[in-house]
């Protein structure tokens, strides 16, 4: 069976509850990441480290463990359940508090390490790219909830798959109040456009995804444009390549948007180039799970 960290231990999957209590549950009061291991190298380790501690301080959540401590949660949380490939989900909500709304009234966060096999999207979607329409969800307006928080509150992202899910296709593309592109349910997404790469900024609304940052770090190296700059329907329709990203998805071609077929109709050679460098990363960057 598998083991799941719960504030400070770890108890076997069956008997990983919380309380109902926790404002996790009750009010979505809480951060989180993914995060994925490929071949015993945690992708990416200490930038999600980062991006948590920078959520929890952001909603005045304190963590009790150091940002040290966390990573070696997490790598001990992959070793003890002996996954050399995983994805880990680590939760810290604000805790256990009475009914009311107020925070202050929960005396210590909850930490939840779970380490457990995923693949997102069926191989064929990355091999002939994938189909996914707009939907009339916006995202949330940005100076309601930071899209920068990685927080808890989930159902703009649930009811957007869900739309997704109605419409036949398996991810969606949100806009923003301002009718931009923002980003998937789950994921951000680029557009190519004569050898030069666009990713909608964060002010738009989307999170600052760290497979994002990676593949626009990519570009650097191979010195291909790369600009995050508002774009619109009609820009992604006219592309000549699209992907999306995300630690679950990873890098996916988007061939089909709002049957507007992109670019051939098959996954483009920018994206092919790019994403052959992120899975070489994949087994570099990160940190490694002894034994
Ligand atoms: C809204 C949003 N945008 C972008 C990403 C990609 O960010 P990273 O490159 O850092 O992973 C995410 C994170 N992706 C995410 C989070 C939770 C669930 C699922 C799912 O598809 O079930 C996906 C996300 O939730």
């Amino acid at each position: 069976e598998k083991w799941v960290y719960l504030n400070g231990e770890f108890v076997p999957k069956s008997k990983a509850v919380v309380s109902v209590f926790d404002h996790g549950f009750l009010y979505g009061d809480g951060i989180f990441e993914g995060i994925r291991c490929y071949s015993g190298n945690v992708f990416c380790l200490k930038e999600h480290i980062v991006r948590l501690y920078e959520s929890a301080k952001s909603i005045m959540l304190d963590i009790p463990l150091t940002p040290e401590e966390m990573e070696a949660v997490v790598v001990e949380t992959l070793e003890k359940n002996g996954l050399p490939d995983a994805y880990i989900r680590l939760v810290v909500s604000r805790g256990v508090g009475d009914l009311g709304l107020d925070p202050r009234n929960c005396k210590q966060a909850s930490v939840i390490v779970i380490a457990e096999e995923l693949s997102l999207f069926p191989q064929r979607y990355y091999d002939e790219g994938l189909e996914i329409v707009t939907v009339p969800t916006r995202r949330n307006v940005p100076d309601a909830l930071n899209p920068k928080i990685k927080s808890l509150n989930y159902l703009n992202n649930v009811l957007v798959r869900l739309e997704a899910a109605r419409a036949g296709v398996l991810e969606a593309l949100t806009l923003n109040q301002d009718g931009y592109v923002c980003e998937g349910s789950g994921d951000n997404i680029f557009i190519v456009k004569n050898g030069k790469i666009f990713t909608p900024p964060t002010y738009v609304g989307a999170l600052e995804g760290i497979t994002r940052n990676v593949v626009m770090e990519l570009c650097e190296t191979f010195q291909i444009p790369c600009a995050e700059v508002p774009f619109t329907r009609h820009d992604v329709y006219v592309a000549d390549e699209v992907f999306l990203t995300g630690t679950a998805a990873e890098m996916i071609p988007v061939v089909n948007v709002d049957g507007r077929i992109i670019g051939s109709g098959k996954p483009g050679p920018l994206t092919a180039k790019l994403t052959k460098a992120f899975r070489q990363l994949t087994v570099q960057r990160g940190t490694k799970v002894p034994g």
